[in-house]
């Protein structure tokens, strides 16, 4: 490493790099600091949980990470870019076909069936194939007997895997999860897991699990945790000491 700035290699090899990062919500009266100072480099194909108890700052890290939310301070870099220092509309081209996100409440919209939730973002994004794409990702998901069904008409572990297909289909290097299974019973939960983690090896993404669960956690390369806005533990960190 030369002084701050990385090596091409590094830059190649890291998915997400965030260099003190801090957020800042509420009003100019009463303001709220969220994230107080984060660093986390995110290796590239490498699986991370994010733990952490209510309100410690998960999802606004990952809100941070993935540009919803801009930074109050410090640099935000996925695959090498400076999602920091991007307007809207450059922030929403360089989300594209970077980053998929899995929400746990899956956010499918009730009026288009399973295949238009997945392949209207895609035609959106001027993609030419977006339902003969959207088809294969369901396929690739176990729903290819479901396309055409309505979210209303699926069990939440269909929703779940609608949504799934729907973060897959833009191709993302990066995949976020936000508590995946958090509205779904155990069984369907640990299939939704697993599917989780085929489609990350399958697509050679990163990603990245927030959750609860320490079960989940300890599938994951690598575990950091959080604690008032703050990474407080870290496993590789740990395991290099
Ligand atoms: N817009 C906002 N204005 C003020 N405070 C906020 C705002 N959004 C979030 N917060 C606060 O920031 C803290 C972190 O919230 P965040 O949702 O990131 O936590 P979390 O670890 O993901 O929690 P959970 O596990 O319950 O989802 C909480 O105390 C929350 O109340």
């Amino acid at each position: 490493m030369h002084g701050t700035s990385q090596s091409a290699t590094d830059q190649d090899s890291i998915a997400v790099s965030a260099r003190n990062v801090t957020l800042v919500l509420g009003t100019r009266e009463a303001p709220v600091e969220i994230l107080k100072g984060v660093d986390l480099d995110i290796d590239r194909g490498a699986s991370i949980a994010i733990l952490g108890a209510s309100g410690s700052g998960k999802s606004s890290l990952m809100a941070t990470l993935t540009g919803m939310e801009k930074a109050s301070g410090g640099t935000v870099q996925v695959a090498g870019i400076d999602f920091t220092s991007l307007d809207e509309d450059a922030l929403a081209t360089a989300r594209r076909g970077r980053i998929g996100i899995v929400l746990q409440s899956f956010h499918l919209l009730p009026t288009m069936t399973a295949l238009e939730n997945v392949a209207v973002p895609l035609e959106l994004d001027g993609q030419a194939d977006a339902f003969a794409r959207a088809a294969t990702e369901l396929e690739a998901v176990g729903l290819g007997h479901r396309i055409d069904h309505y979210p209303a008409q699926l069990s939440g572990g269909e929703q779940q895997r609608v949504a799934i297909a729907r973060a897959m289909a833009g191709r993302p290097s990066i995949i976020f999860a936000d508590e995946p299974t958090g509205n779904l019973d155990a069984a369907t939960g640990a299939s939704i897991i697993n599917l989780l983690f085929e489609r990350q090896k399958a697509s050679e993404a990163t990603l990245v699990i927030i959750t609860h669960d320490p079960a989940l956690a300890a599938r994951c390369d690598r575990v950091v945790e959080m604690r008032d806005g703050r990474i407080i533990a870290d496993s590789i960190a740990a395991a290099a000491a």
